[in-house]
């Protein structure tokens, strides 16, 4: 088995925290990890909100192709970033240990009072945009895109009030200090995948370093809710431009998944959510089910207004 990794991902800082989270980890088991960065589309095209640049796939394209030449062995995301369906010569290897799950508000206002009428909140997922009208009505929406950084600089600028992020990303570039609220994921639910860096090679990697990386950077339980998650949002047919959630949980003993998952009309009036559990051996199948359900609830139409741009 060879033992020099060379590990591609995008350069913005978040992504690097992902890789070196994975080199370091091949690091301590005597691997000799690289560091290999690659520019996608996403992190190009930022004059767009990310629904209106249309191709699935903006953060993964260009190193899902370094995985096809061999440029790099191994790509990492984050998990919310992979497309929901990944071409057939391609995998994913690991789901890396979640961390909470939630989205927060970041504010330089120590005092930021969510129910001030004025209130302006900076997003740029059609998600948390349909989750605010629905949930904070009286506050405004303001389109940001950009990686943490500018976002940070735009919200201290004064462009709005605070910003909505997930805890994930605030936690790992350190800026813990500016949470000003931790909303609740039983209204604001995630994304799919929030949380977890996706790790993905080439379907031909050589087997003894594809199954040594799965031991080491694998996390079962993270994986079993994952393949509920995505089940659902591949059955939904639908990318990061659609405001779909999900959420899955593992019972302690591991052996029963919980999936809360749903749809919610871009204005905020209608929330199609449901709740159920399977066992854990059938969570694909729990994500396929719950999006049937919400798509024969009401989901089609939602969907369709959303796709003729109502
Ligand atoms: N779509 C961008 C993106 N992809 C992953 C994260 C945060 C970290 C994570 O959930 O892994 C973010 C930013 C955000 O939504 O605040």
């Amino acid at each position: 088995m060879k033992t020099s990794i060379r590990i591609g991902t995008r350069g913005s800082k978040l992504a690097l925290w992902q890789a070196n989270h994975v080199a370091d980890r091949l690091k301590a088991a005597g691997l000799e990890p690289e560091i290999v960065i690659i520019t996608t589309k996403g992190d190009i095209v930022l004059d767009r909100s990310l629904d209106k640049i249309g191709s699935k796939g903006v953060f993964t394209e260009e190193l899902e192709e370094g995985l096809r030449t061999g440029h790099i062995d191994v790509a990492v995301h984050s998990a919310k970033d992979v497309q929901s369906s990944i071409p057939d010569d391609l995998e994913l290897l690991a789901f890396m240990e979640r961390e909470k799950v939630n989205d927060v508000v970041l504010s330089f206002d120590a005092d930021l009072d969510l129910n001030r009428p004025d209130l302006v909140l900076g997003t740029s997922s059609t998600r948390r945009r349909a989750m605010l009208r629905r949930f904070l009505p009286h506050a405004t929406a303001a389109d940001v895109r950009g990686n943490l950084q500018t976002r940070l600089r735009k919200l201290e600028e004064g462009h709005y009030h605070g910003l909505v992020l997930a805890y994930a990303g605030v936690h790992r570039m350190e800026y813990d200090g500016l949470i000003r609220h931790v909303l609740p994921e039983t209204q604001y639910v995630p994304a799919t995948g929030q949380g977890s860096v996706a790790v993905e090679c080439a379907r031909n990697l050589e087997p003894a370093l594809k199954a040594e990386l799965h031991r080491l950077l694998d996390h079962p339980a993270t994986h079993v809710c994952l393949r509920a998650e995505r089940a659902y949002l591949r059955t939904m047919e639908g990318g990061c431009s659609i405001p779909s959630f999900a959420l899955a949980t593992l019972s302690p003993d591991g052996h029963t998944v919980q999936l809360h998952a749903g749809l919610i009309s871009l204005d905020g009036a209608q929330f199609l959510e449901e709740t159920r559990t399977a066992p854990a051996a059938a969570a694909a199948q729990l994500g396929t089910k719950i999006a049937e359900s919400i798509l024969g609830r009401g989901g089609r139409e939602i969907l369709e207004d959303i796709r003729s741009g109502k």
